[in-house]
């Protein structure tokens, strides 16, 4: 049985492409993180519900319908009444802190390794970039023990309890949500043929930065697994792309959490729900902390497209081997398995 940790251990990358710059070295933005133009759209008059992602409290009576319309039109949404406590948030997102805002020379002491999916570094979307991104971040798949003591050898436990107790949470909301998205879709659970389930928790870090408009914190992409909970404290940077409107911000709101599809859902859902487009704009005020969970099916699963009403628009193939082909072609995976 092979784990999401060695599916990405399937597409090792260079070091040039895992060590973040020292952020804390520099004044000014450098020629390597200098992007050339950075659209801010949109540019026309939109009504509210065109430029709001919908907001849903899992606690209300039409909760399937909510998160199907949410998913079908946005591929994102914002929970409350979720039922983690705030507490945990706040104590997850300090944590990050304290890691990020250690010096960059013992950072490295946690680099991902080229082959390895855990530990410090840049994003792994970063090789298809030209320029660098304004960010850093730290992936932690089951126990972050190995990395947290590189970190702190005598004072990792406070880290771990910390990460442990929030994975085990967004463990039990994924499920929760999961199971709303198959009523909503008209799925059963046998008709998915997986049973348990896998997941990844990403803290990443967008250091204040001298010159917003020439950087990016985090360059558009889609999240590959089936979906993501992000808790993104409250400042401003995430944007989401919704065709015929544009960039579209997703306001902090104090408490909620964000959620998205990943391409693993648009397949199975047979492309009735939107993986979404997002990305991260880069801030002068302050320093963004973000907490993402990536909720998936283990590694070898068989992803099937179900749809009773339409041919398959995708072909099966397993989670492992949909991850080797995004690590190969990223935006163009979706489009190579189609029939
Ligand atoms: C389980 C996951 C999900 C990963 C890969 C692996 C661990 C880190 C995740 C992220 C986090 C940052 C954006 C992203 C696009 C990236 O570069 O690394 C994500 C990616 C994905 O959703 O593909
Ligand atoms: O920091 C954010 O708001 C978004 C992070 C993100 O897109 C990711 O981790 O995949
Ligand atoms: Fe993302």
């Amino acid at each position: 049985m092979s784990t999401l940790s060695e599916a990405y251990a399937d597409s090792p990358l260079h070091l040039q492409h895992i060590i973040p710059m020292d952020f804390e070295s520099v004044q000014t933005v450098p020629d390597s993180h200098s992007w050339p133009q950075i659209t801010d759209f949109p540019p026309a008059v939109r009504s509210d519900e065109e430029l709001t992602i919908p907001i849903i409290d899992l606690t209300a009576p039409h909760v399937v319908e909510l998160v199907g319309d949410a998913c079908r039109t946005w591929g994102m949404f914002q929970v409350t009444g979720h039922g983690v406590p705030s507490i945990l948030l706040e104590d997850v997102e300090s944590e990050a802190r304290r890691l990020f805002e250690l010096p960059a020379r013992q950072k490295i002491k946690a680099l991902r390794s080229p082959g390895g999916a855990t530990g410090y570094g840049a994003a792994r979307i970063a090789p298809f970039f030209s320029k660098n991104m304004w960010h850093e971040g730290f992936t932690i798949m089951g126990s972050s023990v190995d990395h947290a003591r590189e970190l702190w050898p005598h004072d990792y436990k406070r880290f771990c309890d910390a990460m442990d107790d929030y994975q085990k949470k967004m463990k039990v909301l994924s499920y929760k949500l999961w199971l709303l998205i198959l009523k909503s879709l008209d799925i059963t659970e046998e008709q998915v043929n997986w049973s348990s389930s896998d997941g990844a928790l990403q803290l990443n870090s967008y250091p204040c930065c001298p010159d917003p408009n020439r950087a990016i914190g985090l360059a558009p992409h889609t999240d590959t697994l089936l979906l993501t909970i992000l808790h993104q404290s409250n400042s401003n940077g995430l944007q989401i792309f919704r065709d015929g409107v544009g960039w579209v911000s997703v306001s902090p709101l104090s408490g909620a959490l964000v959620v998205n599809a990943g391409d693993l859902l648009h397949i199975v859902s047979n492309g009735r729900f939107s993986t979404a487009y997002h990305r991260v704009m880069a801030n002068q005020a302050c320093h963004r902390v973000s907490i993402a969970y990536f909720y998936g099916p283990p590694a070898e699963s068989l992803m099937v497209p179900v749809c009773e009403t339409q041919f398959p628009l995708y072909r099966s193939l397993t989670v492992k081997e949909y991850i080797s082909i995004k690590a190969k072609h990223l935006e163009k995976a979706l489009l190579l398995i189609r029939i």
